[in-house]
């Protein structure tokens, strides 16, 4: 029978380091890159971020919407990447962000959770905003597959706060009571529970909101979008040791160069585990 996802991403973490690369190829980064924006730029993007990383980083995002983009094409470019990000022992975060009411989001589940499905992932990020309930069919489906999620629960973008912020009848807010449900979730699970939140590198104190999901913690707002590596204490303090840190953009513009590729990521790693060790 296949670990949970919980249980191979703590493998994967304690091996390789907690950091997750994305895969985000951005027009401007393509253009920076030397490369068309279109679909052959798009996969020699990919195929080098693949090639530079797969065999030492543990988790890559790719970022599906900027296969999307690209049509049918671009998105058989996206089935490729995972193919090949697997031979390498990285683990595949798709954020595709998906969310629809229960019945909709039963066929999202299919597209990415399934396990011969050609987008198959080991996570997927899925929006609660419909809803926690609405996600059911996915998480049914993620634990039949040994698969797990990310709920975005407190987003690294300033514009979240409003809708994540929102205060419910019985006091909580929105983020909390995702993060309230994650830990019910994953209650009892060894090592780590299947069922993360995303919750932002760039929020500062988060000591008001009980992180302690037995969960992952999706960590994005590194590089470009101005957080550190340093700053994940403050932000995490405690559950640090369940952070997956993503950056994307702040590893991929020192492409297409592999060994600069590298070079930026083991910087960024060394920087995380140093910040891991202080708590
Ligand atoms: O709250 C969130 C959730 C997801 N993201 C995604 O992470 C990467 C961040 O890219 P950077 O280049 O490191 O800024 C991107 O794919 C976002 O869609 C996020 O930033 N915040």
């Amino acid at each position: 029978m296949t670990d949970s996802f919980g249980t191979r991403l703590r493998r994967a973490m304690d091996e390789r380091g907690p950091l997750c690369v994305g895969i985000d190829p951005h027009a401007s980064l393509l253009t920076e890159w030397g490369l068309n924006d279109d679909v052959a730029g798009l996969e020699r993007f990919s195929r080098t971020v693949v090639e530079a990383l797969a065999d030492r980083v543990a988790v890559f995002k790719p970022q599906a919407a900027f296969f999307e983009r690209f049509g049918s094409r671009g998105v058989a470019v996206l089935e490729k990447t995972v193919e090949e990000a697997r031979k390498g022992g990285a683990l595949i975060v798709m954020d595709a962000k998906r969310g629809d009411i229960g019945s909709t989001m039963a066929a999202y589940a299919e597209a990415f959770l399934r396990k011969d499905s050609p987008l198959f992932s080991d996570a997927l990020t899925v929006s609660p905003y419909l809803g926690y309930g609405s996600l059911s069919p996915a998480i049914a489906l993620a634990r039949e597959s040994g698969a797990g999620l990310f709920v975005l629960a407190l987003t690294s973008n300033p514009e979240g706060g409003e809708v994540q912020h929102a205060v419910r009848a019985d006091g909580r807010n929105v983020g909390a009571t995702m993060l309230a449900h994650l830990a019910a979730e994953n209650e009892g699970e060894e090592p780590l529970g299947s069922f993360g939140a995303v919750v932002g590198a760039t929020l500062g104190d988060l000591s008001s909101y009980d992180l302690d999901i037995n969960g992952p913690l999706l960590a994005p707002g590194i590089g470009a979008q101005g957080a550190t590596p340093a700053d994940l204490p403050a932000v995490f303090g405690g559950v640090l040791r369940n952070v997956l840190p993503n950056v994307s953009r702040g590893v991929l513009r020192h492409g297409p160069d592999v060994g600069a590729l590298r070079e930026s990521a083991e910087r960024f790693a060394e920087e995380i585990k140093a910040a891991v060790a202080l708590v």
